[in-house]
C-alpha cells in the first residue's frame, strides 16, 4: 500500500464504504491522510454516578456499577436496549438502538464508564447510544485530544478515525519534500510526524507543532506554485508589441500637471512589459486619488498608437460613464483621433448594436464599459490590452473570460485596495506588481474629525460656507429609505430634511443603487458640473467617482462602515487643489466604534488603514469574493497565520533565487509535490 493506493486497500474498507468516502472526495490512501480533523475534543474525566452532577447538553463520562442485565424492548421492529441507574435524588437512563448484543456485553456487578451526551427524555435524564468502556481502557483515553472529522451520512467519526489510524499504523512513510536545511532554519517538524500528530496528538503542543508545519506547507506550496507558474506564464509570447517611440512621454509633456514619480515609474514599467517579448500581467495598486486613471488612459492611448484595441472594464455604470467622459475629453485635449466607445448594460438595444459594430470596425479603438464587455455579443478586433478596474469586485474567472476575448492580450489590473505585500503575493502572486505610493505633491492632506450627532448644525453651517466659496459636498447615509429592520439615516428622508436647513439656491439631490442607471448618470453629470451642490448618497459613489471640486465628505452612521470602505468614501474628496474635509458622524456610543474611527482620524494612508482593518475584521470580509471563493486553504488562515505566511514567502524566495527551475537533485521531490498541489488548486477553481 502506498499513498496512491485505492482506499479499499485499507483493512476494513469495502466497496460500500469506498462509495461513501468518494462522496467526500476521498479516493486514495493519500486523500484520507489529508482529510484533517475540523476540531478536537477532549474526553472528560470519568465521574462516579452517585456524585456526578448531570447537566443537560453536556458530554459526560459516567462511571457506574451495573446492577442488573439491561432490558431489550421492541419498538416497532427496532430492538431498543435500556439500562437504568438510580441514586437517591436522580435517575439516568442509557438507551441503545439496534444494538441488542449490548445486553450480553454488560456484566452485572462490574464497573463501566459510559460516555455520551446528557439529554432529557420524558422528564428524565438520558444518554443515547453512549460509548462503553472498562475503567482501565477509559483511563487511557481520558484527557486525550480526539479528532472530530467532517463526515458524510454512513461514515461515523469512529470509522473515520479507525481508518486513518490503520493507515498511520501501516507506516507508509511519505517523503518529506522540504529540504532539511529549510526545516532547521524555519523550525519545522518532520512531515510524517506532522501528519501523525494532526490526527492524533498526545497533547496540545504537538498539535500546534503539527499544524504549524502543515500551514507552512500550504502557504509554501501555493506561493511557490504561483511564482513558478508566473515564470512560465510570462513566457507567453507578446502578440501585441507596443511601438517603442516615446509616444506616452510626448503626451505626458502636454498634461496640465506633472505626473508624480510613482505614476511615471508605473508607466515606465508597463511600457517595458508591453515592448518586451512576453505578454504583460501586471497589478497596479494605488491609494485613492493617486491618479490611476491617467496611467490607464496613457497606456490605452499607446495601444491605439501601436494599432491595437484596448478595453477597460469598470465595476459600476456610473464609473464607466465617468471614464468615458474623461477619456473623450483627454483625446480632444491631446488632439488624438481615436474612436472612444462606451458599452454598458443600460444602453438601449440600438445603441448597443451600434457599439458592437463600431468595436468590430475600429481595430484601434478605446473601449470603456462594465460587465457588458465580457458578454458573448461583444466581439473585438485586435484586442491588445485589457484593463480591469477595481479587481476585488471581479472574480478571477471574469478576468479570464475578458482576456480570452483577445489572443493573450496584455493584462492590467487596477486596485485601489492597498494591501500588505505578503498578502498581495498570495492574492496576486501570478502577476507583477506596481505600487503608486505617492499622491500629487501640491495636494493638501484631508482634515478629519469624528463627532457625534449633536455636531450636525455646525457641520451644515460649515458646508454652507464651503458652498459659498464655490465648492460642493457629499453626505453619505447607509440606507436608501426607512427600514424596519435596520436603524440608521436614509438618503430619501435625509435629503428632504436637508432642504429645510439650506437656502433655496443650494441644490440638493440624492443618489442610490435602486435608481435607474440613466437617472444615476444624469445626477452624477449634474453634480460634476456643479449644478448640484450637495449630493446625499449611499455608498454607490464609493468607487472611483471623481469630482475634484467637492471638498466636504460627511458620513452619517460612520460607525457602521468598514475602515477600508470609509477610506474609499473619504477619497472622493481631496482630489483637487483646495483643502478638503471629512466629517465622520459616530452614531454609536461603543468604545470599539470610537477606536476604529480614530484610526481614520489620525491617518490618510491607505496601507496603514488596510492593515489596521485587517487586524480588526479579518481578511475574509476585506477581500470579499476573492478570499472566500478561490483560495481554499485547508488549515491556513491568512490573517491568523500571517507570521507563518511571511516565513513561507521568504523560504520560497530563498529557494527560487538559487534554483529557479527546481532542477537540483535535492529539490526534485519538492518539484513533483508542487506540481501536484497546483493541479489540485486548478481542479478546485474549475469546480
Ligand atoms: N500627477 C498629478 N497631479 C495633479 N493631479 C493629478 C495627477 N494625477 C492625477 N491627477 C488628478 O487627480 C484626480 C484623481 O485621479 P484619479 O481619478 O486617476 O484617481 P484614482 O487613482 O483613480 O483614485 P480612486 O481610486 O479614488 O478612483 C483626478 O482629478 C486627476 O485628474
Amino acid at each position: 500500500m502506498d499513498i496512491h493506493s485505492a482506499i479499499t486497500e485499507i483493512k476494513g474498507v469495502g466497496s460500500k464504504t469506498k462509495e461513501l468516502f468518494g462522496k467526500m472526495g476521498v479516493y486514495t490512501v493519500g486523500d484520507i491522510l489529508l482529510h484533517f480533523p475540523r476540531n478536537y475534543i477532549k474526553y472528560p474525566a470519568a465521574e462516579e454516578f452517585q456524585k456526578a452532577e448531570l447537566n443537560e447538553g453536556e458530554m459526560m463520562a459516567v462511571l457506574a456499577q451495573v446492577q442488573r442485565t439491561p432490558l431489550v424492548r421492541n419498538s416497532g421492529r427496532m430492538p431498543v436496549t435500556l439500562l437504568e441507574l438510580e441514586s437517591e435524588e436522580k435517575r439516568l437512563q442509557f438507551i441503545w438502538y439496534r444494538m441488542p448484543y449490548i445486553k450480553n456485553t454488560l456484566v452485572p456487578g462490574k464497573w463501566y464508564v459510559f460516555y455520551g451526551k446528557i439529554t432529557q427524555k420524558n422528564r428524565q435524564y438520558a444518554m443515547e447510544q453512549p460509548e462503553i468502556y472498562e475503567l482501565e481502557k477509559y483511563k487511557e483515553k481520558e484527557q486525550q485530544l480526539l479528532p472530530v472529522y467532517s463526515l458524510t451520512s454512513g461514515i461515523s467519526n469512529n470509522l473515520m478515525s479507525k481508518t486513518i489510524m490503520a493507515v498511520l499504523k501501516s507506516e507508509i512513510l511519505l517523503q518529506d519534500y522540504l529540504p532539511a536545511k529549510l526545516k532547521t532554519e524555519y523550525n519545522l517538524c518532520e512531515y510524517n510526524y506532522a501528519l501523525q500528530k494532526i490526527h492524533f496528538p498526545d497533547e496540545m503542543e504537538q498539535l500546534i507543532e503539527a499544524r504549524r508545519r502543515l500551514v507552512f506547507d500550504e502557504f509554501f506550496l501555493f506561493i511557490m506554485g504561483m511564482q513558478y507558474q508566473k515564470e512560465r506564464q510570462q513566457k507567453e509570447k507578446n502578440n501585441y508589441p507596443f511601438r517603442d517611440d516615446g509616444f506616452a512621454l510626448e503626451l505626458m509633456k502636454q498634461l496640465p500637471y506633472e505626473l508624480t514619480g510613482a505614476q511615471q515609474k508605473t508607466i515606465a514599467q508597463i511600457h517595458k512589459d508591453a515592448v518586451s517579448p512576453y505578454a504583460m500581467q501586471r497589478l497596479i495598486q494605488g491609494d485613492v486619488g493617486s491618479g490611476k486613471t491617467i496611467v490607464a488612459f496613457l497606456m490605452m492611448a499607446e495601444a491605439s498608437h501601436s494599432g491595437y484595441q484596448s478595453a477597460i472594464m469598470a465595476p459600476t455604470e456610473v464609473l464607466a460613464v465617468q471614464h468615458y467622459a474623461t477619456y473623450t475629453k483627454l483625446c480632444q485635449q491631446f488632439g488624438l483621433d481615436i474612436p472612444v466607445i462606451l458599452l454598458t448594460g443600460s444602453l438601449k438595444a440600438k445603441e448597443k448594436r451600434e457599439a458592437y459594430a463600431r468595436i468590430l470596425e475600429h481595430p484601434n479603438a478605446m473601449i470603456i464599459g462594465t460587465h457588458a464587455l465580457i458578454q458573448d455579443k461583444a466581439v473585438y478586433s485586435n484586442l491588445g490590452l485589457v484593463i480591469t478596474d477595481e479587481q476585488h469586485r471581479f472574480g478571477v474567472k471574469q478576468r479570464d473570460t475578458f482576456s480570452n476575448k483577445g489572443s493573450h492580450p496584455h493584462i492590467l489590473v487596477m486596485s485601489a485596495t492597498p494591501i500588505p505585500r505578503t498578502l498581495a503575493i498570495i492574492l496576486y502572486g501570478d502577476m507583477d506588481i506596481s505600487v503608486i505610493d505617492e499622491v500629487p505633491a501640491h495636494r493638501l492632506p484631508i482634515k478629519n474629525c469624528v463627532v457625534d450627532t449633536s455636531y450636525r448644525p455646525k457641520a451644515y453651517e460649515f458646508i454652507l460656507k464651503q458652498i459659498k466659496e464655490g465648492h460642493q459636498a457629499y453626505i453619505i447615509c447607509p440606507l436608501v429609505e426607512e427600514s424596519e429592520n435596520s436603524e440608521g439615516e436614509n438618503v430619501t428622508d435625509y435629503s428632504k430634511m436637508l432642504e429645510s436647513q439650506f437656502p433655496a439656491d443650494v441644490k440638493i439631490a440624492m443618489l442610490h443603487g435602486k435608481m435607474k442607471p440613466e437617472q444615476k448618470n444624469q445626477i452624477m453629470e449634474a453634480f460634476s458640473r456643479n449644478e448640484i451642490q450637495i449630493l446625499v448618497s449611499t455608498t454607490v459613489i464609493e468607487v472611483g467617482v471623481n469630482v475634484p471640486n467637492a471638498t466636504v465628505m460627511m458620513i452619517e452612521n460612520a460607525d457602521r462602515f468598514g475602515l477600508a470602505q470609509l477610506h474609499q468614501l473619504r477619497g472622493r474628496v481631496g482630489r483637487g487643489d483646495a483643502q478638503s474635509y471629512c466629517i465622520m458622524i459616530n452614531g454609536s456610543r461603543g468604545k470599539t466604534a470610537k477606536k476604529r474611527l480614530e484610526i481614520l482620524n489620525r491617518s490618510n494612508d491607505g496601507f496603514y488603514i488596510a492593515s489596521e482593518d485587517l487586524k480588526l475584521r479579518g481578511p475574509g470580509d476585506f477581500f470579499g469574493i476573492r478570499q472566500s471563493g478561490d483560495l481554499a486553504f485547508q488549515l491556513a488562515d491568512i490573517y491568523q497565520d500571517a507570521e507563518v505566511l511571511e516565513k513561507a514567502s521568504a523560504a520560497v524566495g530563498e529557494i527560487l533565487a538559487k534554483d529557479p527551475d527546481l532542477e537540483w537533485e535535492e529539490h526534485h521531490v519538492l518539484q513533483v509535490r508542487m506540481q501536484h498541489f497546483m493541479d489540485e488548486q486548478i481542479k478546485k477553481m474549475n469546480l
